[in-house]
């Protein structure tokens, strides 16, 4: 396949939001939903987001349950999956959770666009991959990331970053739990956001399952007409 198979887990509200109109987190699933993201991302080998959940969440992106981490170093692999940020203009602060928290690799995505003081100093914390002239080349990355090993990816949004990635064709399934809240706002980020798709070409989905799960209900979806 030469790329990792990739999925996207989200939370969004009955609306189809996944946080406010100002950016803001908001908690949209409960425990059960956190404990099965929990596994997800111990059972990956990393996970993405993009800079604009970095800068909105300060995410740490750890695998939170102990006994998890253990069994993936018992595995001989680190605590945690490799960190991914997506970030062009390598804006990700030095002071970010993903750099503080936790163990293991933590891998930032520039393009040729970023100032090269700010690519020397989070070299310091990551390493920093080039790729893309303006923007990430995210089918370049995931290359990249496959030739290194990573054949199971897990991307944590935001909104932008999924739209490319669905857009790109790069996305196998999407787990998305919908809870029982309604945000609205047209400014809010919703799943998908990006520039939308034409209508020859909207993504097809399978309905894989449906759970009812916390207060609301999980539905895992396979993306139909990817490349
Ligand atoms: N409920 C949930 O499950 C989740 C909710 N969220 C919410 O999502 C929001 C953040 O989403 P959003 O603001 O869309 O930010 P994203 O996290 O999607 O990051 C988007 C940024 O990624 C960078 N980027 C680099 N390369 C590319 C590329 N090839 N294509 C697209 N983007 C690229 C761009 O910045 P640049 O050009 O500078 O590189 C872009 O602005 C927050 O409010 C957060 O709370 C986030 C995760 C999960
Ligand atoms: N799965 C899920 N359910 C919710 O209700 C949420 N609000 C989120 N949000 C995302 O989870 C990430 C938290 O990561 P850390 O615990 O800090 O490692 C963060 O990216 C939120 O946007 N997810």
């Amino acid at each position: 396949m030469g790329r990792p198979f990739t999925f996207i887990n989200s939370a969004m509200s009955a609306d189809g939001k996944i946080s406010t109109k100002e950016r803001k987190q908001v908690r949209i699933s409960g425990d059960v939903d956190f404990d099965r993201m929990d596994e997800l991302r111990a059972t990956s080998d990393a996970i993405m987001v993009g800079i604009g959940t970095v800068l909105a969440d300060d995410p740490s992106l750890t695998v939170k349950s102990k006994s998890r981490r253990s069994a993936r170093k018992d595995n001989g692999s680190d605590e945690g999956p490799i960190r991914i940020v997506i970030d062009s203009k390598a804006r990700t602060p030095l002071d970010a959770d993903i750099f503080i928290k936790g163990e293991g690799k933590r891998i930032i995505a520039v393009s040729g666009s970023a100032p090269e003081d700010r690519v020397k100093m989070l070299q310091q914390k990551a390493l920093v991959i080039t790729v893309g002239d303006e923007q990430v080349d995210l089918v370049a990355l995931l290359k990249e990331l496959y030739s290194m090993g990573v054949k199971r990816l897990m991307v944590e949004g935001g909104a932008t970053l999924n739209w490319a990635m669905l857009s790109n064709g790069l996305v196998d399934e999407i787990y998305s739990f919908v809870g029982n809240l309604l945000i609205g706002g047209t400014c809010a980020p919703t799943l998908v956001d990006g520039s939308g798709f034409h209508e020859d070409d909207i993504l097809k989905l399978d309905l894989m399952s449906m759970e009812k799960m916390d207060e609301g209900v999980l539905l895992k979806w396979a993306v139909l007409n990817r490349y």
